[in-house]
């Protein structure tokens, strides 16, 4: 296979994404030619063991250290692995694992050294989407968006829809796909909503030994209190203009509100927290959705997508509804993106990210 990177017509790059719920690896091809998608590929998951997870999460918040290169080792090996089984890729988009973001202070930390993976992968790698974008002003995140837009493109959208990840964080992206290209002025608006499943899975994994609150089993049987919700949405975040992102433990004190709540009214009350801040977020739609197709692992949870249908007023569906992947959305952004860059077309611009001008973000290596 040949190492040089085609400068025309489509190319199959396979992304990879590890996320800020400290799951796994996520890897999907994707065909493009930075603008529009022509097929997607196959995809994969490697998940971390329990010990792989407490070395990533000893890194979280932290920009050097021990913890820090710890947990960049791991991820090569981790992605390494994951990744090598995939044939036939020309391009590789590398996306690493946030330990800390801190865009106010132009600081933002995804780890896994590309040029590394590269040599191991024996193919180019596209990395370290973010730091051009916070280095000039912007927010760094979220970096999915432009993707989004081909991604409503792709599914022959006419009318503003938003794409909403329910990840351990949550974004969302507003697309008016009437334009031709992302980085038009008025395309896209992108931003966090507020913190999705880490809160949930932090408080069910402290309190009760589990992962996750599968299929919102706990959440369930609990009710949300009000009291706390009020606490929760009064955060300034809230009430900031969008561009705006969060570091994955920017709330983590949120779980001191419900301190004093039982299992399940707790999990509840999380949940709402979670489904308040994407519909406070909504609001700044510059025009009415007509469609909210949910991507992460949010998706999976009824009670948070029931606590979304009831709040909304336009259709809330998982983007399998359109023939998308929602597991893997986040990895095929990153193939997507890794193109542009190869390209130099930009990959987030002040409606994405806040930033001043339009970036193309990320370093290429190759090996
Ligand atoms: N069946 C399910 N029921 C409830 N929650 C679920 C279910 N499946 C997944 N989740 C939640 O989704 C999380 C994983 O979501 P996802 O893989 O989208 O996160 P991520 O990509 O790591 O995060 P981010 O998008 O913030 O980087 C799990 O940790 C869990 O909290
Ligand atoms: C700094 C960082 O890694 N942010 C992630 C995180 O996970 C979800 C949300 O917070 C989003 O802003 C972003 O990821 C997605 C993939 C993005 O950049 O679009």
């Amino acid at each position: 296979m040949s190492r040089a990177i085609r400068e025309d017509g489509p190319i199959r790059a396979l992304g990879a994404m590890s996320g800020t719920s400290l799951d796994g690896v996520d890897a999907a091809v994707v065909q493009t030619d930075g603008s529009r998608i022509f097929e997607f590929g196959p995809s994969g998951y490697q998940g971390y063991t329990p010990e792989q997870r407490e070395v990533l999460r000893a890194g979280l918040g932290q920009w050097t250290g021990d913890a820090v290169d710890a947990a960049a080792e791991l991820v090569i090996q981790a992605h390494a692995k994951a990744l090598s089984g995939f044939k036939e890729v020309e391009l590789v988009g590398f996306h690493g694992q946030t330990l800390a973001h801190d865009p106010q202070r132009r600081r933002t930390l995804q780890v896994g050294n590309g040029a590394e993976l590269a040599q191991a992968l024996n193919r180019p790698v596209v990395w370290d989407f973010r730091s051009d974008d916070v280095a000039m002003g912007g927010e760094g995140a979220p970096l999915a968006p432009f993707f989004h837009f081909a991604c409503a493109k792709w599914i022959g959208a006419e009318a503003p829809l938003c794409f909403l990840n329910l990840g351990g964080v949550g974004n969302l992206t507003y697309v008016d796909p009437s334009f031709d290209k992302p980085e038009q002025s008025g395309a896209l608006l992108a931003f966090d909503t507020g913190p999705a499943n880490a809160p949930i899975n932090d408080l069910v994994q402290a309190r009760l030994g589990l992962p996750m609150d599968k299929d919102g089993a706990i959440a369930a049987g609990g009710e949300v209190e009000t009291g706390a919700l009020e606490l929760f949405l009064a955060e300034p975040y809230f009430s900031r203009m969008p561009p705006k992102s969060l570091d994955r433990n920017d709330f983590a004190e949120m779980i001191g509100l419900v301190a004093e709540l039982g299992d399940a009214d707790a999990v509840a009350t999380l949940t709402g927290m979670c489904a308040a801040g994407v519909v406070q977020g909504m609001e700044h739609c510059p025009k009415p959705p007509t469609r909210v197709l949910v991507t992460g692992g949010g998706r999976h949870n009824p009670v948070l997508m029931e606590m979304l249908r009831v709040s909304l007023d336009c259709p809330v569906e998982p983007v399998e509804a359109v023939g998308l992947d929602g597991d893997m959305l986040e990895a095929q952004a990153f193939a997507y993106l890794a193109v542009r860059v190869t390209r130099g077309m930009p990959t987030s611009c002040p409606g994405t990210t806040g930033v001043g001008a339009l970036v193309g973000g990320g370093i290429v290596s190759v090996p």
